[in-house]
């Protein structure tokens, strides 16, 4: 048990798929995994853990924004050994290319702040996924979704005042804009473990188009799929 996950020691898989939405935790290991049994509720972040063709996994919510996967990625990483850790998100899409319900793979991630932020000083760390995990999920990914492999960017933000920042962006070929991948990549770095996001377009920045909220909870299924089959190629 640590401060914020009240799992025992063991409860936790050594591979762990990460959404932002502790609903969406709940409706993946339910629809995913063979005998989920719920490992953590605390403060409804919600975590269970079960087997995908004979593999232990665990599906736990991160809640939303860099500082609240910090929080849960020491924990699962430092506390209860999780070495692989695949965050199955939402984004917005900052290309024209780039559909909603299209997968995108953030081979790397940019971002103005992370909590990591105060231990680099100067420097510009460039936050990047596991390659093997990546190549892997994009094997996986064909003939399951429409899907695109890029940079994208985490933002400390969802209500963007700084249109200018997501112009530049977009110019730089920045595929979709999310809220975590890049301190999961950072602390997967730090520690020594395997990270990667797959992430499902929710909505489009350039036109406004947007699913409703059900659909951001349970109709992911491509990506839960895609992220299971990378963790164990
Ligand atoms: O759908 P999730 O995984 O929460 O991801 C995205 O959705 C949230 C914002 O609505 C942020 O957490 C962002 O990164
Ligand atoms: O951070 C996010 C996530 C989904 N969609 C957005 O526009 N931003």
């Amino acid at each position: 048990m640590t401060f914020h996950i009240g799992a025992k020691p063991g409860d936790i898989a050594e591979t762990v798929l990460l959404p932002g939405d502790p609903y969406r935790a709940r409706w993946a290991a339910q629809k995913f995994l063979e005998n989920p049994v719920l490992v953590n509720e605390v403060r409804g972040m919600l975590g269970y853990t079960g087997t995908w063709r004979g593999h232990r996994v665990t599906i736990h919510g991160t809640g939303m924004g860099m500082p609240s996967m910090s929080i849960y990625a020491n924990e699962l990483i430092r506390d209860y050994g999780a070495k692989t850790l695949i965050r199955i998100g939402s984004a917005g899409a900052l290309q024209p290319h780039v559909k909603v319900r299209d997968v995108v793979l953030a081979m790397a991630s940019s971002t103005t702040h992370t909590p990591s932020s105060t231990i680099f000083r100067e420097m510009q760390f460039a936050p990047t996924a596991s390659f093997d995990l990546l190549a892997a999920a994009h094997k996986a990914a064909q003939g399951k979704a429409t899907t695109h492999v890029g940079m994208i960017h985490s933002s400390d933000t969802f209500y963007n005042e700084r249109n200018d920042l997501f112009d530049q962006l977009q110019r730089h070929g920045c595929l979709a804009v999310e809220m975590e991948a890049a301190e999961l990549y950072t602390l997967a770095a730090r520690y020594g473990a395997r990270a990667l996001a797959v992430l499902t377009i929710s909505d489009h920045i350039l036109t406004d188009e947007a699913l409703p909220a059900a659909d951001r909870e349970t109709s992911f299924g491509a990506m839960v799929d895609i992220a299971l089959e990378a963790a164990f190629a």
